[in-house]
């Protein structure tokens, strides 16, 4: 373990390399030079030309961003109102009607400029994390008022240029931190690096967070011992530094460390800053240590702003209102957070006088109602007058776009390499799920077990052995439907996270899934056939044995399609399971071995149901058309009369074939649509 005093020291050293590393305002010969001048040395000259060029085209990703909004509003629909009014204490007088809507921001405004840090602070619940979420383009339904990014609307050319970290980390458990970060950076830092490229740009990020030493360590999360709170969050805004945001908002990037942790994210948050990038965090408690750091705090009571403005100045706005601290030495937050929560400060003795009176009568919310009047009546104007000085505003002759417009929507990489990248990755961290030996285990003895029961079964057991074929259809229709309704659902924050910040297409992603599904969803049933066929005493044939088998396959991706609809659909694994043991239920009685009078206003059931198909198809190559059996004491039947058999109606295979193709391709579309219209929402 490093002491505290040699962790701060390196802190300040790494902030201080960070800046030539990663924090670059402009482009330019001399920073492409910093970037990496130990890979520059190596080099042979026409090399060095290549990766000054590679390098240039991940620096020229930083524009100045400047960040205005004003009067942002934000409602949301309640679905239960249990007090049937909004408990806003915003201006608007409360009335007693109920309300269908809640406003969690109340015409919040302000200004952040390349090279500056903001803070949000304000008691638990104010809106902070709502306000950052509206800033970074990803609030759902509609914002009122205007945010602009170098005065244009957020575009997906902004969505790229923009780091956003939110308050939980969504990461995968099981990669260690050097893989998350390589596989972020496979996927996000431009096709024009190589893939070495991209690595050494890893190894530098990981030095520049101080991550060294937890490199090989897996980020691991509520069921699994990883590396620590405050090494999560480093990396997960190392996740966004890779990018090179010009604009990065970080959501409590400091809850839960401890100062010390704290302190030192602040600081690579200021370093980020002043190397040009627009720098926006919510914080809960911040010491003054920290608060010296920021540029601006925007401060909010009930989603309302009480001050929005430089944070060097809060002290001075406050006293010129008549709320001046206690003491001289008080943290600015504190007090600011005392305000928010609409509690006076205590007063100074040469001021008691004065505040006396009101004090005595004021309770919590007319001191926010006159905090907000106030910062209504003396800052906003001030701050509007601001805000409309963007075409004045030097930052803004760089503008920040793009040189042209079908460059806006280019990904970053190809959609083969996302494919791979992503399949890499899904492979990696599902390895310790799917093959996991409990899975194995469940798949061997039940195959093992049906092989003793079904022991040498033969013809003259028919009964049973197509007992045994359905069992096949109906275990390979249950096991991967359950398997894969989880996929979705658990990916759910993964997805949004990624995809909010454009990191790759959902086909890319989505083909990746299935791909990297693929492997144990075929090895388990191919070993559970191969015991089980030969231990159950099924046809001895070889040509039999694998038309069996491909069914069996074949019926597991269709299954699995459906499980993967369902998931998508329902987002929700509980109502995906509750519905998918319905669905099977129903498979299982339409599939024909248990049931064979089916009134006709129902029977059509079976033809929804990929059971009944397999089932069809496994006794069609078990039986050929003329076997017999023997049906009494001496006494042969024809196979093709045996009652579960003849209602079955074997005609042509191809046309369960066919059927299962159609919901194989049916089911996985479907599943690629919900997901698609879920990230609209
Ligand atoms: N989708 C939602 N449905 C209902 N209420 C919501 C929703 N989103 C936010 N809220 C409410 O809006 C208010 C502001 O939430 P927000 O998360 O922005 O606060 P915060 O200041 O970030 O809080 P904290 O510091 O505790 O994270 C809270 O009262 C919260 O319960």
């Amino acid at each position: 373990m490093m002491p505290p005093e040699q962790e701060t020291n390196t802190t300040i050293s790494l902030t201080n390399r960070s800046e030539n590393a990663w924090v670059h305002a402009e482009p330019s010969r001399s920073t492409i030079t910093d970037v990496s001048p130990r890979l520059e040395a190596k080099m042979p000259d026409q090399q060095k030309a290549n990766s000054a060029c590679r390098f240039s085209i991940l620096h020229r990703s930083l524009r100045p961003v400047t960040l205005k909004f004003e009067d942002v509003t934000y409602s949301i629909n309640l679905r239960i109102s249990t007090t049937g009014k909004d408990s806003s204490p915003c201006l608007s007088p409360p009335t007693h009607e109920p309300k269908p809507t809640r406003t969690l921001l109340h015409g919040v405004s302000g200004v952040v400029k390349p090279g500056e840090l903001l803070a949000m602070l304000g008691p638990s619940g104010s809106g902070k994390t709502t306000l950052l979420t509206a800033l970074a383009g990803r609030l759902p339904g509609k914002v009122s008022g205007t945010i602009t990014y170098n005065g244009k609307a957020f575009s997906s050319s902004m969505k790229r240029k923009t780091g956003f970290v939110a308050q939980d980390d969504v990461l995968y458990p099981h990669l260690t931190v050097l893989e998350t970060l390589t596989y972020a950076a496979l996927l996000r830092l431009p096709k024009e690096l190589s893939k070495q490229d991209k690595i050494e740009q890893t190894e530098i990020l990981i030095r520049e967070l101080g991550l060294t030493r937890c490199r090989n360590g897996v980020v691991g999360g509520t069921l699994l011992r990883g590396i620590s709170g405050g090494e999560r969050k480093r990396v997960s805004i190392g996740q966004e530094m890779l990018v090179n945001p010009s604009l990065l908002l970080l959501d409590e990037p400091t809850s839960g460390l401890d100062s010390t942790t704290a302190q030192r994210i602040v600081v690579t948050l200021r370093g980020l800053s002043s190397g040009g990038r627009t720098v926006i965090t919510t914080i809960h408690q911040p010491s003054s240590r920290l608060y010296r750091m920021f540029d601006k705090v925007v401060v909010l009571s009930d989603g309302c702003p009480i001050y929005s403005g430089k944070a060097d100045q809060v002290m001075d706005y406050f006293g010129s209102i008549g709320y001046v601290p206690a003491f001289n030495f008080v943290n600015p937050a504190d007090f600011l957070l005392d305000l928010a929560n609409g509690i006076a400060p205590d007063v100074r003795k040469d001021d008691q006088i004065e505040f006396q009176g009101r004090l005595d009568h004021d309770d919590q919310n007319s001191t926010k109602q006159c905090l907000i009047t106030s910062y209504k009546k003396n800052l906003y104007p001030g701050l509007k007058a601001e805000i409309h000085t963007s075409l004045r505003d030097p930052n803004l002759s760089t503008s920040g776009t793009l040189s042209s417009r079908s460059s806006e929507n280019q990904w970053t990489t190809s959609w083969w390499e996302q494919f791979k990248v992503l399949l890499r990755r899904g492979l990696k961290e599902r390895k310790h799920e799917s093959y996991s030996g409990l899975r194995i285990f469940q798949v061997i003895s039940v195959s093992v077990l049906s092989g003793l029961m079904w022991w040498r079964s033969d013809t003259s057991n028919i009964q049973d052995q197509v007992g045994l074929l359905f069992f096949f259809s109906i275990f390979w229709g249950f096991f991967p439907l359950f398997n894969a309704i989880f996929a979705f659902p658990l990916e759910r924050p993964m997805l949004i996270k990624e995809r909010s910040s454009g990191m790759y297409r959902l086909s890319s992603y989505y083909f990746a899934r299935m791909a990297g599904d693929l492997p144990m969803e075929l090895v388990l049933p191919t070993v559970f056939v191969t015991v089980t066929y030969w231990m159950g005493g099924l046809k001895p044939s070889l040509v039999t044995f694998v038309l069996t088998l491909l069914i069996i396959l074949f019926n597991v991706l269709v299954s699995q399609g459906l499980g993967l609809a369902l998931g998508a659909i329902l987002m929700e694994v509980k109502q995906a399971t509750t519905l998918a043991s319905v669905t099977m239920l129903v498979f299982l009685l339409a599939g024909g071995y248990y049931i064979q009078h089916i009134p006709c206003f129902i029977a059509w059931l079976k033809y929804i149901s990929f059971s009944h198909f397999c089932y069809k198809l496994l006794v069609g190559v078990q039986y050929s058309v003329n076997e017999v059996y023997e049906c009494g004491l001496v006494v042969k039947c024809k196979v093709m009369d045996f009652p579960a058999i003849k209602y079955l109606g074997l005609d042509n295979k191809w046309w369960d074939v066919a059927a299962l193709a159609v919901m194989l391709v049916g089911y996985r579309v479907l599943a690629y649509l919900a997901l698609k219209m879920g990230q609209r929402h």
